[in-house]
């Protein structure tokens, strides 16, 4: 059977687990803000809701970074289709040389390689006893979006949102531990309010001293193939958020700064109220 063929199978048997225990109901409407999915909760009631979140947004908007912290906070699963690339490419399996050119030339992997990746990924957690899952990544095209609403239920799709010159910048000041996997920003955005534009400061998330010395940057965060990656993120990716926002699932959230500034708002937007908020955006 073909790859194709194998993951929409596998996509299929998994959307009958996956519904189960679903807790939120569909949106009954398509405002820009979703307010049935994201009732008012604590963080100790919405951890027992088997959210099924999606993050899209430009490269270097930081879904990875707030897709992590709510996974944290809810106890699901933060699965980044990204990373489940790098994983493939440092595996330097059969499909790592074709995946390393189109790649850091900033193009998408094709639908059919990518699902098959995720639908690996979301079995292994399966297995595991994982239910529900915050994406990061993913969908991408409007393929991936038909496939997806045709498993499972998505109760809120998150469309982070920053101007385009402050995601160029965060994406050259991205750095990782080589040891701990650590993810830092070495940047310092202070970005004047020019043209309409608001002010936007975020200040640099700096490694511990430990990991100073280990630093490495992603082959493709270099200035050209940012620019390719927000170029083919308007023309392939962008429709997707047209897809959720007729559906009434999008959720458009404007960051205001820095992790500290826009946390407790994204918390705000998204209904979730936790008495540690403070401690948790000094985090
Ligand atoms: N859903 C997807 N569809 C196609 N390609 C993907 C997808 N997710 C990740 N990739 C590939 O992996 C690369 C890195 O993804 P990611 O870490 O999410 O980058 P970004 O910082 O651009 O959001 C992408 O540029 C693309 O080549």
């Amino acid at each position: 059977m073909a790859v194709w063929s194998r993951a929409v199978v596998r996509w299929r048997c998994r959307a009958t687990n996956l519904t189960r225990g679903f807790c939120y109901k569909p949106f009954e409407n398509n405002l820009k803000v979703p307010p049935a999915a994201v009732s008012p909760a604590s963080c100790r009631e919405a951890k027992g809701r088997n959210v099924r979140w999606v993050f899209l947004g430009c490269p270097g908007v930081g879904k990875g970074t707030y897709a992590a912290r709510l996974s944290k906070l809810l106890g699901v699963p933060h699965i980044a289709t990204g990373d489940l690339v790098r994983q493939e490419l440092s595996s330097h399996g059969p499909l790592a040389s074709q995946l390393a050119d189109i790649v850091n030339q900033g193009q998408l992997i094709s639908d059919e390689i990518v699902i098959d990746l995720l639908s690996k990924r979301l079995e292994a957690g399966e297995s595991k006893g994982e239910t529900g899952f915050i994406l990061d990544g993913f969908p991408r095209t409007i393929r991936q979006a038909e496939i997806l609403e045709g498993v499972t239920d998505i109760d809120v799709v998150i469309n982070l949102k920053l101007r385009e010159d402050a995601l160029i910048a965060k994406c050259l000041g991205r750095r990782t531990c080589s040891e701990c996997a650590g993810n830092y920003n070495v940047a310092c955005i202070d970005m004047k309010g020019e043209d309409g534009k608001t002010r936007m400061y975020m200040p640099p998330l700096l490694p511990p001293l430990h990991c100073e010395t280990k630093l490495i940057m992603r082959s493709d965060d270099t200035e050209n193939v940012v620019k390719e990656r927000l170029r083919i993120y308007h023309e392939m990716s962008q429709p997707v958020e047209d897809f959720y926002r007729m559906r009434g699932k999008l959720l458009e959230f404007d960051l205001p700064g820095g992790i500290p500034e826009s946390w407790p708002k994204l918390l705000q937007a998204l209904n979730i109220y936790d008495d540690e908020d403070k401690k948790s955006a000094a985090a």
